[in-house]
């Protein structure tokens, strides 16, 4: 099983530098995402990995071959990698069966055993073998898009945004199913996304892109609880962010006095709360003022003002009694908090 590691790669565009000192290491058999905002780079390194593109600069390697690197350029066609880009990748003008099998050798392109094998693994129903694409909702077009990435068994395997045309529905399901079926084959793959909720949600580890460079590579959970940085924080998911005074582990802050989890030396520093940490409280707590609310039907979201000055946060809250906008409640935060260094900036920089 091979293993897909990027060492120091750099790339530029004329004097745009894209990409700087890339450093990832995907084990044999993992699924990673790559997030990050427009611009900044994923594509491009999707590119470099199928050789589509060629580094200025680093080293790829496949396993223990190098595909790029040490005077190396492996072309596309001989590095085994299953591709599947955004959308409208299919060959409108041939059936479900002739897309999948395209990519397999001649003489096993009629392989009805193959070809079944494949629908079955992308969750497909064997009957659609003979429809077109345009007879096949956008879910089931990607599902035939990496059926066909797959059918070569490739050792690698690079989604570009594969679910970006899909509706939010259809994104969640054929998502889950992709993933199911990149994991049965043992396959190692990259899924390019800026979503943060399908990064968080289908891969073992995220690697966060920022600028052309990479500023946090860990698993969904460990993302989401200690972020590197205020700007990955919110970049992933709602974050609260205020100033705070550390003194001996603890931090003062508007919002009370609250363990902080990291190691964070005495001075000036800011916390990060994560909204559904702040509890609305019947009687004692800190005082704020509804400003307004979104409802989302399993829980729901409100903008409160700090009284007497601000700052207005953002907090969490199950779906029952709900406080109307102008109302007045008490909050408090439950469990510790991560704090950063004062001055550290916002996302991106
Ligand atoms: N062939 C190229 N020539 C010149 N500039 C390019 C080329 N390809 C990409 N770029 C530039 O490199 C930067 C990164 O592009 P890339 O497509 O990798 O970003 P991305 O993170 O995938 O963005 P998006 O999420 O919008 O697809 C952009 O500023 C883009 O304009």
């Amino acid at each position: 099983m091979t293993a897909l590691s990027l060492h120091e790669v750099t790339k530029s565009f004329g004097t745009h530098r894209v990409l700087e000192g890339i450093d990832l290491h995907v084990p044999a058999q993992g699924l990673i995402a790559v997030l990050g905002p427009s611009g900044c780079g994923k594509t491009t390194l999707l590119r470099l990995i199928a050789g589509f593109a060629v580094p200025d600069d680093g080293r790829i390697a496949f396993g223990e071959r190098t595909v790029f690197g040490d005077g190396r350029t492996v072309p596309p066609q001989r590095r085994k990698v299953g591709y599947v880009p955004q959308e409208g990748a299919l060959f409108p003008h041939r059936t479900v069966a002739a897309n999948i099998t395209f990519g397999l050798p001649r003489r096993d392109r009629g392989s009805q055993d193959r070809l079944h094998e494949l629908l079955a693994l992308v969750g497909l129903d064997q009957r659609l073998a003979t429809r077109f694409p345009h007879q096949l909702s956008g879910g089931q077009q990607q599902r035939v898009a990496l059926a066909r990435a797959l059918a070569p068994r490739p050792s690698v395997v690079l989604l570009d945004e594969p679910f970006s045309s899909l509706d939010a529905g259809l994104r969640e399901g054929t998502g889950r199913a992709v993933a199911a079926a990149l994991r049965a084959t043992g396959a190692t793959a990259v899924l390019v996304t800026h979503d943060q909720a399908e990064a968080l949600s289908l891969a073992d580890r995220v690697a966060v892109l920022r600028n052309g460079r990479l500023v946090q590579f860990d698993t969904p959970a460990e993302l989401y609880r200690r972020p590197h940085d205020p700007g990955v924080a919110q970049f992933i998911g709602d974050a609260v962010l205020l100033p705070a005074e550390i003194r001996g582990g603890k931090a003062d802050c508007v919002l009370g006095t609250l363990v902080v989890r990291n190691p964070s030396a005495d001075g000036p520093a800011q916390v990060l709360i994560r909204p559904e940490q702040i509890r609305l409280q019947a009687a004692t707590g800190i005082t704020a003022r509804v400003d307004d609310l979104s409802y989302y039907g399993h829980d729901a979201t409100l903008r409160a003002m700090l009284l007497p000055g601000g700052p207005q946060i953002t907090v969490r809250v199950g779906a029952g009694d709900l406080p109307e906008p102008g109302t007045m409640i008490r909050l408090a935060v439950s469990g510790d908090v991560l704090a950063y260094p004062a001055d550290k900036g916002a996302f991106p920089d």
